[in-house]
């Protein structure tokens, strides 16, 4: 894998406009990055964005949400942003918990909305030039 900072971008059926909107509205931040997606909601970022980085996995319900997940426990994701439906029935609910859980295990800074989402992109990674540094004592 690259080292380049990850972040990985998924969004649900009725959010994939959103996030079409919310890469657009912050692609010179999203250029810094490489940018991981599940198949779908890659290509909308792709079609919004054509200069981005994007690596596009599986869609979702076909595995992509556990490619994501397998790429946290290697260490290779910063950042997640995960619109999610929480309206709406899915076949792979399990494997949304199992990502969503994996973020969590990790500890890797995780937007499940857009307003959350909207606070996190200027989020630099610790290791990062430019980090903010915690004063201790
Ligand atoms: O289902 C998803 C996440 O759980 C998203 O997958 P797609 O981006 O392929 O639609």
């Amino acid at each position: 894998m690259t080292a380049r900072k990850c972040m990985a971008l998924i969004a649900h059926d009725l959010k994939k406009q959103d996030m079409a909107e919310f890469a657009k509205a912050h692609e010179s931040v999203l250029a810094d990055w490489w940018i991981v997606a599940t198949g779908t909601t890659g290509g909308r970022v792709q079609e919004a964005c054509p200069g981005l980085d994007v690596t596009r996995l599986k869609s979702g319900p076909l595995g992509g949400d556990q490619q994501i997940g397998a790429l946290i426990a290697t260490g290779d994701v910063d950042l997640l942003i995960f619109f999610i439906d929480p309206l709406t029935a899915l076949p792979h609910d399990v494997d949304v918990k199992a990502l969503t859980r994996l973020a969590t295990v990790y500890d890797i800074p995780m937007a499940l909305n857009r307003a959350t989402a909207e606070r996190l992109v200027d989020f630099r990674p610790l290791s990062a030039p430019g980090a903010v540094t915690v004063c201790q004592g």
